[in-house]
């Protein structure tokens, strides 16, 4: 759990996007075992981290280090506004991205039933719902049991019932030992399946933790107060990062 050593972490990043600083001295650490959820404002950078911590860029400066096993896949990701090639059935689609990384012909049936898509594996992929393609994203990050799987907004788009079941599947994946990262602005949802937080403001982690530990430091009773405590400032102003505010 939390008191492992880390298995992934983000050591003093900083990202620019050009002239604009969007991640300043991020340190964040990701444990076998635990869902960890990155929570904070529109715009605050949570893509961006994730996108760091999946090794798709470069920081402008500190570093990410992996201390995993040395796996054919060792982050799996699902990008915020997941996309497939059509033509392709569902299930073939998750087959061909089972055969990149090794996996055996069955797994790609069996993660698509555990994000509950098993009855559309014949479906085409550009037939699928805004929310069924976010399952498929789900299925393809985790193929190949990487030992760190991160996701952006899982529960972004789909029903309350389809939401929670994607949360209990980054429960299930953590209790088989893998340290998953996921960011949401769904606090009740993070709160019931998340073990520990990242909370980002404007570029830079303000509190990190265990919630239970957050809510006995701050002296409250839920993440949305542990939330509006360590963001603070208007809540209801998107902060334009490079922009005056
Ligand atoms: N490619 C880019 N070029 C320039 N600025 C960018 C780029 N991508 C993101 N940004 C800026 O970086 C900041 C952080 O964006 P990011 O998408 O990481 O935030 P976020 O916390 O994931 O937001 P949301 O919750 O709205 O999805 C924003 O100010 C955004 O405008």
């Amino acid at each position: 759990m939390t008191d492992t050593p880390p298995i992934l972490e983000a050591i003093d990043i900083d990202h620019d996007y050009g002239a604009v600083s969007v991640l300043q001295d991020v340190s964040a650490t990701l444990h076998r075992g635990t869902v960890t959820a990155l929570i904070g404002p529109n715009g605050s950078g949570k893509t961006t981290l994730i996108r760091s911590l999946a090794g798709l860029h470069e920081p402008t400066a500190g570093e990410i280090a992996y201390h995993g096993p040395d796996t054919a896949r060792r982050i799996g990701y699902l990008p915020q506004h997941p996309a497939f090639r059509p033509g392709f059935t569902t299930l073939e689609t998750l087959q061909f991205y089972a055969s990149l990384v090794g996996a055996d012909e069955t797994a790609a049936m069996t993660h698509l039933d555990r994000v509950g898509l098993a009855d559309a594996a014949d479906r085409p992929v550009e037939a699928l719902s805004g929310g069924m393609t976010r399952l498929l994203g789900i299925a393809q990050a985790t193929i190949g049991d990487p030992p760190v799987v991160v996701l952006d907004e899982p529960g972004s788009g789909l029903d309350p019932g389809m939401s929670m079941h994607v949360f209990d599947v980054a429960a299930d994946l953590a209790d088989d030992g893998i340290a998953v990262l996921l960011s949401s602005h769904d606090l009740e949802l993070v709160e019931r399946a998340a073990d520990r937080v990242l909370v980002l403001s404007n570029g830079r982690i303000v509190r990190q933790g265990v919630i239970a530990d957050l809510q006995d430091e701050f002296d409250v009773d839920s993440l949305w107060s542990v939330y509006e405590t360590a963001i603070g400032g208007d809540l209801d102003t998107v902060r334009v990062q490079g922009e005056r505010a």
